[in-house]
């Protein structure tokens, strides 16, 4: 199943950078991790802003839920969900 995820990222700015830093390159990793995996299918910058868009391919919304809660920033996220499903007119073979 596939899902639009919409994270903006809010540190907050008494968060000591070595703590910020750390967080960052965490989530880098488990970020990387998730999409050799195929679970986080694209990860897009927001042009202007410390935010991202996904899309990410899970069985449904309790795997996404845990996979989103256990991100290192997920305490410092405010995240937008929208289930997709396929467009009638997509050419795309993957779009499911
Ligand atoms: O920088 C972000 O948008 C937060 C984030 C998600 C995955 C990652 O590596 O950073």
């Amino acid at each position: 199943m596939l899902f639009h995820v919409e994270m903006e990222v809010r540190i907050p700015h008494d968060l000591p950078t070595e703590r910020a830093d750390a967080l960052k390159q965490a989530e880098r990793v488990r970020a990387m991790e998730l999409q050799r995996t195929g679970a986080w299918r694209h990860l897009w910058r927001v042009a202007g802003r410390y935010a991202n868009v996904s899309i990410f391919d899970v069985s449904g919304a309790q795997e996404l839920h845990d996979i989103l809660s256990s991100l290192p920033l997920f305490p410092f996220m405010e995240i937008r969900v929208t289930p997709l499903c396929r467009h009638p007119s997509s050419i795309h073979d993957d779009d499911r």
